[in-house]
């Protein structure tokens, strides 16, 4: 089916890229207003090509957090104006991915010193020769989709010669390698490690990162005896710099992309493997009028509704547990009602979810014996009947190029996590993700999610520490638009919504989005610890407020015992709830289905 849908989508993808370029047509500046203009249009004058590689070799102390600067400064400009002219090509710098040297755990902890915010553009060790870019734009023309001879003909990297690049005696295997290359996008996941390139994977991927590698790889750390990374004057359009940091000080040794000339990402380049219109991100995405069937599940692992299980098995002991001690030895009579009810509230499912359970039971088994057993089938089906309404597929809608996805939550809620495992889905089903670190606070954030770029194949487009959120999220729209990403998914730094000033902060992010598209972001995510409890209530409803969320993702539903807080929160806000998080791998965001959530959590097999 994976195939088949892939083949489906490309034509659509190339339909679509010829609306696009009429669409794509960046706002003119001027057009950007007020406040929250100016930091966008600080970093929309940013040319491509000004994108800023990372200083391979300075660890610097940029690791510390910095003074989160207030919601209303004009925007990013305050901090970026320090940069001097020719210092500054941007604050924002794209990295592609790289082949993962690690099993995807993402860390808090940054692997190494995050970008230091003045470093100079610094070559990495494989930075290309000017004569290695047509090479790779042979490379972006993805040589197993259908193109015209036009695909290629307008790639950004043309423009984008590195400088000195060609002084690089880097690279194993420089340009022979690249022409054969097929752009990274599609079926990463499908693709047998012996059809990969040489040049993507040196190195077989080990299982966890079957996604990484596709994409063009950029070149890790610096090579021991790579002469020192040179400081380069900024193309004028290198539209993705490799990832020159170093910063990744882990086993250095298996990164095989040293000898990967710093590819470029794919050219702005229509992406004919991306599917077109709407599309819905279940396990896998699914184009919306896919028709063939789909396949079925490799069986090795054990099932979704097993993990479920297994994740919800505190929240179910505690339920059922206490449910049990309310019916041993008693008829269902009133005090046993109200204990049960009792013991539903205690479990976040909610007063009124409660009530219904409870009216259901009274309605045909007052006065009687009520088994356990009885009791949880109609907590099952009655959490079913709420949970139903808002257990959706999450749809994208890709005749916006790209659709923008902003994720928001408290901190530490799993919002980063969550956007690795949803870009390892989308890039997975064929289309061309695009993420930006607006949690620009920081650096071990930043860090996360460029080791889950690297992961997923996604380009990362990232600032300096403290930049201006907002800045860099019109930054990355105006970025991804140039690419042709079908999706950007646009990271948010964690607040507490009582925070007033961090919550207009977010406010601005979206207002910033809408200039460029009235209807940006489509989708907003807000992802909610299932371990908070009540105050996950209070969380969705400001949030919604504020940045105006039209979907959940209810994370770390694993191991709490509070994961009825689901049901409290989908009977009290009727939002959509697209996954839950029941881990920190890669896989462990499912979609949510309302009556395998039911079943696990009242125990019912
Ligand atoms: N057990 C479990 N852990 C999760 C899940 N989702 C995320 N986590 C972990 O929760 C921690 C916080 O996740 P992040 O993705 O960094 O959360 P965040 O919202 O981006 O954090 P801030 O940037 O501080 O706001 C990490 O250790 C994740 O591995 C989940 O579904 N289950």
């Amino acid at each position: 089916m994976a195939f088949g849908f892939i083949k489906k989508v490309f034509s659509f993808g190339r339909k679509k890229v010829e609306d696009r370029d009429e669409d794509g047509a960046p706002l003119p500046e001027t057009a950007q207003p007020d406040d929250a203009a100016t930091a966008a249009q600080d970093a929309a004058v940013t040319p491509a090509g000004a994108t800023e590689t990372l200083e391979p070799a300075a660890p610097e102390p940029a690791d510390q957090e910095p003074v989160r600067p207030e919601p209303d400064d004009e925007a990013g400009t305050e901090h970026r104006r320090d940069d001097g002219p020719e210092a500054r090509p941007s604050d924002i710098e794209k990295i592609t991915a790289r082949a993962p040297d690690q099993d995807g755990e993402e860390s808090d902890a940054p692997l190494s010193a995050p970008e230091h915010p003045d470093a100079k553009p610094v070559d990495p060790p494989a930075p290309q020769t000017p004569e290695d870019e047509p090479a790779e734009e042979t490379i972006d023309a993805e040589p197993l989709r259908p193109t015209t001879a036009d695909d290629t003909s307008d790639t950004r990297e043309t423009a984008a010669p590195s400088p000195s690049a060609g002084s690089e005696p880097i690279a194993p295997q420089p340009a022979a390698a690249a022409p054969a290359r097929p752009r990274a996008s599609i079926k990463k996941a499908d693709r047998p490690a012996s059809t990969q390139k040489p040049e993507d994977d040196p190195i077989a991927p080990r299982p966890a990162e079957r996604l990484a590698g596709d994409k063009p790889v950029t070149p890790s750390e610096p090579e021991p005896g790579t002469p020192e990374a040179t400081t380069l004057p900024e193309p004028a359009t290198p539209d993705i710099v490799p990832d020159a940091s170093p910063d990744q000080p882990e086993p250095a040794q298996t990164e095989p992309d040293a000898d990967q000339p710093a590819a470029p990402r794919a050219p702005p380049s229509p992406n004919p493997a991306a599917p077109a219109g709407k599309v819905t991100v279940a396990k896998t995405v699914e184009a919306k009028h896919a028709d063939e069937p789909a396949e079925p599940e490799a069986a090795a692992r054990p099932s979704w509704f097993q993990r479920l299980r297994q994740g919800l098995a505190r929240s179910s002991r505690e339920l059922t547990g206490n449910i049990a001690g309310v019916f041993t030895k008693r008829k269902l009579d009133d005090d046993a009602l109200q204990d049960l009810e009792d013991v539903l509230i205690q479990a976040d499912l909610g007063m009124e979810t409660a009530i219904r359970i409870t009216d259901t039971l009274a309605s045909g088994r007052y006065g009687r014996d009520v088994s356990e057993e009885e009791v949880r089938a109609v907590m099952a089906s009655e959490i079913e009947k709420v949970l139903a309404p808002v257990a959706l597929p999450l749809e994208l809608d890709l005749s916006h190029k790209p659709h923008v996805v902003l994720v928001v939550g408290v901190n530490g809620t799993g919002k980063t996590t969550t956007i690795g495992k949803l870009a390892a889905k989308l890039t997975a089903g064929g289309l061309d993700v695009m993420l930006a670190a607006g949690d620009t606070f920081r650096a071990a954030a930043i860090e996360q999610l460029k080791i889950w770029g690297e992961r997923t194949a996604s380009p990362v487009v990232a600032s300096k520490l403290g930049a201006d959120a907002a800045g860099l999220a019109y930054d990355a729209f105006e970025q991804a638009r140039e690419a042709g990403s079908d999706v950007l998914i646009i990271d948010t730094a964690g607040r507490l919504q009582n925070k007033a000033e961090l919550m207009a902060e977010l406010e601005k992010i979206v207002r910033v989005l809408g200039k460029l598209d009235p209807e940006a972001p489509h989708t907003v995510l807000q992802t909610v610890d299932a371990t908070t409890g009540q105050n996950a209530l209070n969380q969705v409803e400001i949030f919604r407020n504020i940045a105006g969320v039209n979907g959940l993702v209810m994370t770390k539903l694993d191991g709490t015992a509070r994961g009825g807080i689901l049901v409290g929160i989908a009977a009290k806000h009727k939002l959509p709830v697209y996954f839950i998080g029941v881990g920190e791998q890669v896989d462990d965001l499912e979609p949510f289905s309302a009556g395998d959530f039911a079943k696990a959590i009242a125990g019912v097999a």
